[in-house]
């Protein structure tokens, strides 16, 4: 479990994490969402005691990440896939992060075979791929076994087929009790991988909600309503204030009117329907409204058409 109260980065004048509170339970995938610049990889950095808060705390398991006595065992992360010695294998950079804390080598063998990595094992890492380099991560954050897991932006530079390898690695490690929290700022990769979303935006909170509740905090008017009498049907629902569209034949769009009005409305008309379906925000549409105020760097063209 991670507990986050109150949180706060300064750089300077700028405030990069701003009192951000929130909890991260185990058994589940978290997925921590915002914008370029919104804070994400600073919120992590504090985690694990890279930065020291300005402000507020946060507690692994109850405890700062520095006060426990074998850290890799609490939680591993993947920050920087890039931070890596890049003269070692992917085997001796594991090798020494084990000798380290005392792992056993049979351990790192057991990591490399977990991400996919023992073909290149003895290559040096200086020579990797983005992808390989983040799977070689992933194996440093898995060395201690540790009951929560914490990865900034693990697909970036992943190939199709890694990405659906990460989904399934995060979800088996939610699956085994862990506590996983994992960044991204795109919200389709995040939909497909976590249960629960922790969105931020200028170091804020913006919202703390499964999937499903944010998807209904977006209101669409919207109805697609299919009718083998679907010309009497728009004349009725137009005379009672309804907008309409039609792009298929016996299919409408009807604006204006509560799914339930237009049920009632066909039924007193005597009018049958085949369909009757509000229509609902797509996660992308329930982020970017979130998020709107948030975005720091956005092309001038785009703002001036937003
Ligand atoms: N060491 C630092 N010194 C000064 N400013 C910093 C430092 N680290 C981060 N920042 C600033 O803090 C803000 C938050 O940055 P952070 O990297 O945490 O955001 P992020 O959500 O991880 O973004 P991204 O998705 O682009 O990685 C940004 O405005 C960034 O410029």
């Amino acid at each position: 479990m991670i507990e986050i109260s109150g949180l706060t980065k300064r750089f300077g004048d700028s405030i990069a994490v701003d009192g951000l509170s929130f909890t991260v339970p185990p058994g589940q995938v978290t997925g921590f969402l915002g914008p370029n610049g919104a804070g994400k990889s600073t919120t992590m950095r504090m985690i694990v005691g890279l930065d020291r808060p300005s402000g507020g705390a946060a507690l692994v398991n109850g405890v700062a990440y520095a006060q426990h006595r074998a850290p890799l065992c609490e939680v591993g992360a993947l920050l920087d896939a890039k931070a890596v010695h890049r003269g070692r294998s992917a085997r001796k950079h594991l090798l020494a992060l084990a000798q380290t804390h005392g792992f056993a080598a049979k351990r790192v063998d057991e990591v490399l075979g977990a991400v996919g990595l023992e073909a290149v094992a003895d290559r040096r890492a200086g020579g990797f791929s983005l992808g390989m380099s983040q799977r070689l991560g992933i194996a440093a954050a898995l060395l201690g076994d540790p009951a929560v897991v914490i990865l900034d932006e693990p697909v970036n530079g992943l190939d199709p087929d890694g990405v659906l390898w990460i989904r399934n690695l995060l979800k088996q490690l939610a699956a085994e009790g862990r506590t996983v929290l994992v960044s991204s700022h795109l919200m389709s990769e995040m939909a497909m991988t976590a249960e629960h979303l922790v969105i931020i935006g200028r170091g804020r909170l913006l919202a703390d909600t499964s999937v499903d509740e944010l998807i209904a905090r977006v209101v669409v008017d919207r109805t697609s309503v299919r009718s083998p009498q679907a010309a009497e049907l728009r004349d009725v629902l137009v005379r009672h204030g309804a907008r309409v569209t039609s792009e298929a034949s016996g299919v409408l769009q009807v604006s204006g009117l509560a799914v339930e009005t237009i049920g009632e409305l066909a039924r007193q008309h005597d009018l049958a329907l085949y369909e009757l379906t509000p229509a609902r925000a797509s996660l992308e549409q329930a982020y970017m409204e979130l998020t709107d105020d948030s975005v720091e760097y956005r092309d001038e063209r785009e703002r001036s058409a937003a």
